[in-house]
């Protein structure tokens, strides 16, 4: 049967939140980022096998934050992507070519157990990967150099894109693999299957799936917590 992997990258060191830690230890209804990111997923996947990735010198670190049984410690690398690459890597021996990966910031604490579940249930069917995503709701400006607007840009196929984004692990070693072969600067996996010639799925998520990033971030992520909470209460 094929396994579920769940890489999360939390080896950044937060420079945008600029905060007296890196990002994923800041406080949060609670707790931290990084266990409210930890638990989410484990609700969606409790028997998925965790790959975590820190710092090599992350002083703020404590297992009490995971919650799943099989998981294991790698050590982050100098860009998102090569956390990523040194996470697969660490797998090689234990993985199979099929066997499902998902990858999601430890900086989305926001990301639903209902969405976790539908972008696995696309992978299932998908030959190129998929990433949950959210279509552009505004007006789109480039901006000039001068900080004014050159254009309009039409807005009608962009999207967000979000993640967790995932493939099966051949397939994800490959592109991670070639693309750094190539020189090609990856912000998401999804970027590395597109510079293979893959077309991943949309998957149509959640826009409260925020990715912690600025100071004003960490209140609205408290806030959407709160308000999924509320949500949740009612419906059951
Ligand atoms: N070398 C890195 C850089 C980032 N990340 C992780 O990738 C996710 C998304 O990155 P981002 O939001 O950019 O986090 P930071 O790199 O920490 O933030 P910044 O770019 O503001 O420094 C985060 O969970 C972050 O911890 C990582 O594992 N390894
Ligand atoms: C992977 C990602 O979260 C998708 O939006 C994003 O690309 C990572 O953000 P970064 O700030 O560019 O590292």
């Amino acid at each position: 049967m094929s396994r579920l992997w769940l890489i999360v990258p939390a080896a950044g060191v937060g420079r945008r939140m600029a905060a007296e830690c890196p990002k994923q230890y800041l406080p949060l209804a609670g707790s931290t980022v990084l266990a409210q990111t930890l638990a989410r997923l484990h609700a969606a996947f409790p028997a998925a096998t965790l790959c975590l990735c820190l710092a090599r010198d992350d002083i703020y670190f404590d297992a009490a934050m995971v919650p799943f049984a099989d998981w294991r410690r790698i050590g982050g690398g100098a860009e998102r992507a090569e956390s990523v690459a040194a996470a697969l890597t660490a797998i090689a021996a234990e993985a199979a070519a099929d066997d499902t990966v998902l990858v999601h910031d430890a900086a989305r604490p926001c990301v639903s157990v209902d969405d976790l579940a539908r972008l696995q249930a696309a992978l299932a069917d998908e030959p190129d990967g998929a990433l949950l995503a959210v279509p552009v709701a505004d007006t789109m400006k480039r901006a000039a150099a001068d900080g004014r607007v050159a254009r309009t840009e039409p807005r009608e196929a962009l999207w967000h894109a979000l993640t967790p984004q995932g493939a099966c692990y051949r397939l994800l070693c490959d592109a991670l693999a070639a693309a750094r072969a190539c020189g090609v600067a990856l912000t998401d996996e999804a970027s590395a299957l597109e510079a293979m010639g893959r077309a991943p799925r949309l998957v149509a998520g959640r826009r409260d799936n925020l990715k912690i990033t600025h100071p004003d971030d960490l209140a609205l992520a408290e806030q959407i917590l709160a308000a999924q909470a509320a949500q949740h209460k009612a419906l059951s």
